[in-house]
């Protein structure tokens, strides 16, 4: 279904729990999160049916983030429910990767195709401090399963923090030439107004790209499969390719192609927007499958024609970025 501004919205993201076992400094507060309780979290089955009506709407990728999804009790079943909608062309996830070497092949069954890794750093001390607790390790273990299983394109989503992980740049280059990875370097966005945003934290794509052109030259824009945000580059003769998230200092929402639904049931039409339709509130009570359907147009037909993040997140906005699922 297209929007008012002529954008084709076919791409829905889910956040299947607002729960972790990380603790990015950027995403959640060290002190964990509070307690919606079970009654307030979406059930799995209730993400199938929403998902299922969503495909009413022109919805075609479903991707699974949130909070972290593999800690979500039965996800492989919810994954291969999707998977089976005739109208599904892809599912997919984002992890910190934490727990995925160990579930790989059965996600790989249920009809996982691809799988993006959130990684900032590649020096295993960085690693902790940044994510507050976790090994380095368990996440190079998930990328090299996810490589053996051939789900590729694999990509790696690393946040660029100015005076943390800045100087890893050509080492992640260095990665995505030496091994089939697609690296993404995402610029620091103020959603969730944690204390650890600042402004001055914030590297644009623009100081990335010179860095990575002290060593490496970037080559002619590629497409690689998904339909992300990311401006993608080969790196002279590498097996991988670098792209760039510039979600702050030039934004593609002119090119937004996407919808997002809460583990709460809330349904938002933007990743920085306030507005929210309530899902869950329409499932309790009793709602069909046209009057949800018709929830899910809304949303795309009232989706903001931009974000302004560059004005701040705002301190009445209370979502944090493990509840909206980046
Ligand atoms: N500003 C903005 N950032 C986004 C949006 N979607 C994803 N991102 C950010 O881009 C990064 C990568 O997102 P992923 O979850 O890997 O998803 P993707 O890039 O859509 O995935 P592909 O389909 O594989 O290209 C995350 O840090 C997100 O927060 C969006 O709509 N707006
Ligand atoms: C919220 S996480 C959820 C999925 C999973 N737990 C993970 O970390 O991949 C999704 C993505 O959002 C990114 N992210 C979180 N907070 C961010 C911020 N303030 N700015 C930019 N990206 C952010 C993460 O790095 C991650 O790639
Ligand atoms: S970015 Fe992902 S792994 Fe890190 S705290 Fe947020 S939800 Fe967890
Ligand atoms: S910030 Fe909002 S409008 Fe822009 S790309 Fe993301 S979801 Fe789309």
């Amino acid at each position: 279904m297209f929007d008012s501004y002529a954008r084709e919205i076919d791409y829905l993201r889910v956040s299947v729990t607002d729960r972790c076992n990380l603790r990015c400094k950027y995403c959640m507060p060290e002190e964990g999160i509070e307690d919606i309780g079970h009654t307030n979290v979406l059930a799995l089955e209730e993400i199938f049916r929403l998902v299922r009506i969503a495909t009413r709407v022109g919805i075609r990728k479903v991707r699974l983030t949130g909070g972290e999804p593999l800690v979500r009790k039965n996800i492989t079943r919810l994954i291969a429910q999707i998977a089976a909608l005739p109208q599904m062309k892809e599912v997919a996830i984002t992890t910190n990767g934490i727990l995925f070497a160990d579930m790989a092949a059965e996600l790989k069954a249920a009809g996982l195709k691809r799988v993006n890794f959130s990684l900032d750093s590649l020096r295993p001390e960085r690693f902790r401090y940044i994510t507050g607790r976790g090994s380095m390790e368990d996440v190079t273990c998930a990328i090299t399963k996810a490589l053996a299983l051939g789900m590729a394109p694999i990509k790696i989503n690393t946040v660029v923090m100015k005076g943390i992980n800045d100087d890893e740049i050509l080492d992640f280059v260095r990665l995505a030439k030496e091994m089939p990875l697609h690296v993404r370097f995402i610029e620091f966005m103020p959603v969730g107004d944690l204390p650890f945003y600042k402004t001055d934290r914030m590297v644009t794509v623009s100081e990335i790209k010179e860095i990575v052109g002290q060593q490496y030259s970037l080559h002619k824009s590629l497409t690689v499969q998904g339909n992300g945000p990311a401006k993608c580059y080969q790196i002279n003769g590498g097996l991988g390719t670098v792209g760039f998230i510039s979600a702050m200092s030039d934004h593609f929402c002119t090119e937004c192609n996407r919808i997002r639904m809460t583990a709460d049931g809330k349904l938002r039409g933007c990743l920085f927007g306030k507005q929210e339709l309530n899902l869950k509130l329409a499932l309790q009570n009793g709602a069909s499958d046209e009057k949800i359907a018709h929830l899910f147009s809304k949303a795309i037909r009232e989706k903001p024609n931009r974000h302004y993040m560059g004005e701040g997140w705002g301190a009445d906005n209370k979502r944090k970025m493990y509840q909206i699922g980046g």
